[in-house]
């Protein structure tokens, strides 16, 4: 089988988070969920929480579902790079996506969420797409909803095609041909830790020469910025006149007026271009915007968020431990 959803940006103006739709139980009650390559969990806000964390967002209720069973015994606490927290209790559920169905997925229901979560009425939960390694689920972690349908799938693939402020697409079990230009290079991934981790050949400023070097990377999906090395950070931001590490933000912010450099990034000897208009991740008061370029900090690793595969189709090739590139 193969399966296509629609992945949306919110906020309209910032593309912070891509969503797509899930259809829970029976009858099915649909939730837009954020697809996060950067974790391994599914789970969803519930009936089950305090009305005081829910705002706008939409509510599963397994007593609605004639599909779902407590998997008694079994809890799950996550908390992600940006702090937020979730947890709550554990049924096994039908989960459709694209048409694809798994009939007893492992499917997460909060009892209790962060602010962060409650203060975002755009995602009703997360959808981990990263390896099963990384589930949270005690006492016996659990599989993602992909690792359950990978054997029905016509091929050991997803392919994300985001889009800058417009629906792009998750497509499961098969690689659309008519998206990209040119040819895929594939990488292979290391998933020891359970992302989807990499090796990049190195970077290039504007049309300044390529700097070969490597960068251990994750792809990330529920990441929102590019995060890198600090020396790659500054050398990209030292092409922006009037850009600054803003104190109070710990980040870098830019006129709104700058004209931004793109962003090479190497894959082998494929050339990956961010558009610089794509660096900019948002207004934040009348003349100064947020670099969507930022420092990795002490984190093991860079990360390949949205900003970068927003300019790119990324197959996710589970079969043969891989991840692929290529433009569009
Ligand atoms: C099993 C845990 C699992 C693997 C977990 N994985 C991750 O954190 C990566 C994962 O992709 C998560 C998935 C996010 C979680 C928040 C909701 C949206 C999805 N990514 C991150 O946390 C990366 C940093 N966050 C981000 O990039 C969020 C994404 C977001 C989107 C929408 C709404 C709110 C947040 N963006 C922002 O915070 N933005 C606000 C600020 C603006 N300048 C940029 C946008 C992990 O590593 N946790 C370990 C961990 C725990 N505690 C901490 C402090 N750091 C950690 N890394």
């Amino acid at each position: 089988s193969t399966g296509i959803v629609a992945a949306t940006p919110f906020p309209a103006e910032y593309d912070r988070e891509y969503v797509a739709p899930v259809s829970l139980g029976t009858p099915a009650q649909e939730l837009n969920l954020i697809f996060d390559t950067g974790s391994s969990d599914l789970w969803v806000f519930s009936t089950s929480m305090p009305a005081a964390q829910v705002a706008g967002q939409k509510l599963y209720n397994p007593s609605g579902s004639s599909t779902s069973a407590v998997l008694w015994g079994h809890t799950w606490s996550i908390q992600y790079g940006d702090g937020s927290r979730s947890s709550g209790t554990v049924v096994n559920e039908l989960v459709t996506i694209g048409g694809i169905s798994y009939a007893s997925q492992a499917l997460e229901i909060a009892n209790g969420v962060s602010a962060q979560f409650s203060q975002d009425p755009a995602s009703s939960g997360l959808l981990g797409l990263g390896f099963s390694i990384l589930n949270t689920v005690i006492p016996t972690s659990q599989k993602t909803w992909f690792d359950n349908v990978l054997p029905t799938l016509a091929a050991p693939v997803f392919t994300v095609d985001l889009k800058r402020a417009a629906p792009g697409t998750y497509t499961f079990g098969a690689i659309d041909a008519s998206s990209y230009a040119g040819k895929i290079e594939y990488t292979p991934i290391d998933n020891s830790n359970g992302f989807w981790r990499l090796q990049a050949s190195g970077y290039q400023v504007g049309t300044s020469p390529f700097q070969p070097t490597t960068i251990d990377a994750i792809a990330d999906t529920g990441t929102t910025l590019l995060m890198l090395p600090a020396a790659i950070v500054k050398a990209y931001y030292a092409q922006v006149p009037g850009s600054q590490l803003h104190a109070s933000y710990g980040a870098y912010t830019f006129p709104c007026s700058a004209k931004l450099p793109s962003f090479t990034f190497g894959i082998g000897r494929y050339r990956g271009v961010i558009p610089g208009a794509f660096v900019s991740y948002g207004r934040i008061d009348a003349t100064t915007c947020y670099g969507g370029i930022q420092d990795q900090g002490n984190l093991p690793f860079s990360i390949f968020g949205d900003i970068l595969m927003k300019a790119q189709v990324v197959v996710f090739d589970a079969g043969r431990t891989r991840i692929g590139f290529a433009a569009k």
